[in-house]
């Protein structure tokens, strides 16, 4: 077809609310029934085939009742990780030689078969595998997921239309070629979104794939790669590799047709994917792109003139909502004296307290349980230490259960030492760190914040008088690459609030804009002259 198409102009799916009687609310309650009563098998699909594998088994339970098996999976061998980057490259041909359209009119599709009939699907295994209330999985695996594929063709459309300029006599063009070779996937259990865009990104601009999803997101990465098939992809562009992954890093990280890694996950191992990319270096037939969003320790500082309102509501939400389970989850605090005596730690206290976690089926709950039993272990350990720290107060939550599930009470600790663990470590969980000071120490406060940990993702700053907000925000320049005024910092909207940070946090290639797809493409630059010349010489020769 010889035409110049432009791509459906995209829009943010709108957040179903799923109230008592609502029609929505009733399909889930059914579909959620339904997805519980199977024991699935969760096999790897490499090339378009199904294939559970020949390595340890490992049951994927829901947290929330870890003796409740939704289904089982398998670690998957070297042998399995060099069938996937086999297809994978057997792919890449008939792939990249589709037109930009036939591409993205897969991930159109797939985003509305998951606005329309597969909603409820991926929402009810992101519920039940991930401990998911209604409202984070709606955000997750049904806003955000579509929100992913449909801007991603937008933004994609206009990289590819972006072409130098040209000279009389000349025509110069860029060809946007995908990379050469393979690019590997690697997700966090957290979002089934971002699960679902780190392989369909690259996919898009003509890459192939392979995909290894955690463990504990399976249940649901399954009905995505699934949800990828009846939207059309063709066999071996995204092939999905099971389990921890270490035997998969063993065949991709070898293999010289490497040509990308899009990670998103903790820090550690992203620096130790980084470092065996490192050591192989001479291996590779090109440079890998490595693209790792990471770890953060996202802060809220509040100034005295800050509505306590919503300074009260953003902590609760940002801190307590998915059991602190965000990357941006709200995990420090600095709040001014003025503030907290006068009032704001009894009601953070006491609404903390209130929270219900539990069963998320029950629609009444808050939240659920955390991830699994190591994340229950790690937070078990980090409330032990905090109990024992001397500077800590612990005023709400403090408590780990693990008998049904694992849970861990939403807790909040106050804490007069900022450089103590509190406002360093990454917990991943639902614990709040809260450092008071005296209201004329707010400068030195967040030069303090600004460096206190490692991290550079998320942070936010309450105030209501715009020179502190001024301020503050350029004080702040570095220390978070998603910064919110006024505002809790998780919930980036993709096509709102690109999101992404630096420093120990990753690589800031802002997941669902034009930048991340830009690290996608390896452009190729053409030069045609039209009537080249034919005499060596220059007129300064005469
Ligand atoms: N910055 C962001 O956008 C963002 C978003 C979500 C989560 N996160 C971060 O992710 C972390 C939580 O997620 P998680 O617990 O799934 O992280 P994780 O680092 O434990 O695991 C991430 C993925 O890496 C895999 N993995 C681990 N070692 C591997 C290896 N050697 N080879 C191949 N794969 C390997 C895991 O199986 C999983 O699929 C937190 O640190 C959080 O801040 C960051
Ligand atoms: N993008 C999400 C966080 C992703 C990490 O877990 C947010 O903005 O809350």
């Amino acid at each position: 077809m010889d035409a110049v198409f432009s791509v459906p102009e995209p829009h943010n799916e709108p957040v179903r609310g799923y109230a008592p009687g609502s029609p929505e609310r009733d399909a889930i309650a059914r579909r959620l029934g339904e997805l519980a009563a199977e024991r699935l098998e969760l096999p790897m699909t490499i090339g378009g085939e199904r294939r559970m594998g020949a390595g340890t088994p490992i049951d994927v339970v829901q947290p929330h009742r870890h003796s409740h098996v939704l289904g089982v999976t398998n670690n998957a061998t070297v042998d399995d990780a060099r069938a996937a980057v086999t297809a994978a490259k057997d792919a890449s041909y008939d792939w990249q030689r589709l037109s930009f359209e036939d591409r993205a009119a897969v991930f159109l599709r797939a985003a509305d078969l998951l606005a329309g009939p597969w909603r409820d699907t991926l929402n009810g295994a992101t519920m039940l595998g991930q401990s998911k209330t209604i409202q984070q999985a709606e955000i997750d695996s049904a806003c955000e997921l579509v929100d992913f594929l449909r801007f991603n063709v937008h933004f994609a459309r206009r990289l590819i239309a972006e072409q130098p300029i040209s000279s009389a006599g000349v025509w110069n063009r860029f060809d946007h070629r995908p990379l050469e070779g393979f690019v590997y996937a690697i997700t966090p259990f957290n979002f089934t979104a971002i699960a679902g865009n780190l392989p369909a990104a690259p996919a898009l601009l003509g890459n192939t794939v392979v995909w290894k999803p955690s463990p504990t997101q399976q249940f649901s990465a399954h009905f995505t790669m699934r949800l990828f098939e009846a939207a059309g992809l063709p066999p071996g562009v995204i092939n999905m590799v099971t389990g921890d992954g270490i035997a998969v890093s063993e065949a991709a990280l070898a293999d010289p047709d490497l040509a990308g890694i899009h990670f998103t996950g903790s820090t550690a191992v992203f620096q130790h994917l980084w470092r065996s990319v490192g050591e192989n270096i001479a291996k590779y037939r090109g440079y890998p792109r490595l693209v790792g969003e990471t770890g953060g320790k996202d802060f809220v500082v509040a100034h005295s003139s800050a509505d306590v309102d919503a300074l009260h509501t953003a902590l609760i939400r940002g801190a307590f909502e998915y059991q602190g389970q965000k990357c941006s989850a709200a995990s420090r605090a600095y709040v001014p004296r003025s503030l907290w005596e006068g009032g704001l730690r009894d009601r953070l206290a006491a609404t903390a307290e209130s929270l219900t976690y539990g069963d998320v089926t029950d629609f009444a709950n808050f939240g659920g349980a955390v991830i699994d039993a190591r994340s229950f272990g790690r937070l078990a350990a980090a409330l032990d230490r905090i109990k024992n720290s001397p500077e800590s107060t612990v005023l709400a939550g403090g408590t780990a259960d693990d008998s049904e599930g694992y849970f861990v009470r939403p807790t909040v600790v106050e804490c007069t030492d900022p450089t103590n663990e509190v406002f360093t470590t990454e917990y991943f969980g639902p614990i709040l760190g809260v450092h008071v000071f005296d209201d004329a120490r707010f400068d030195e406060v967040v030069t303090q914040a600004e460096s206190a940990a490692p991290y550079a993702l998320t942070g936010a700053i309450f105030a209501d008088d715009r020179r502190v907000v001024d301020r503050v925000t350029e004080k702040l320049r570095y220390a978070a690459g998603n910064f919110y005024i006024n505002d809790k910092p998780t919930g980036a909207v993709v096509g709102q609030q690109p999101f992404g940070g630096a420093r120990a946090s990753g690589t800031n290639d802002k997941a669902g804009s034009w930048h991340n797809l830009l690290r996608w493409t390896s452009p190729r630059t053409l030069k045609e002259t039209f009537v080249p010349p034919t005499d060596h010489t220059y007129p300064h020769m005469s």
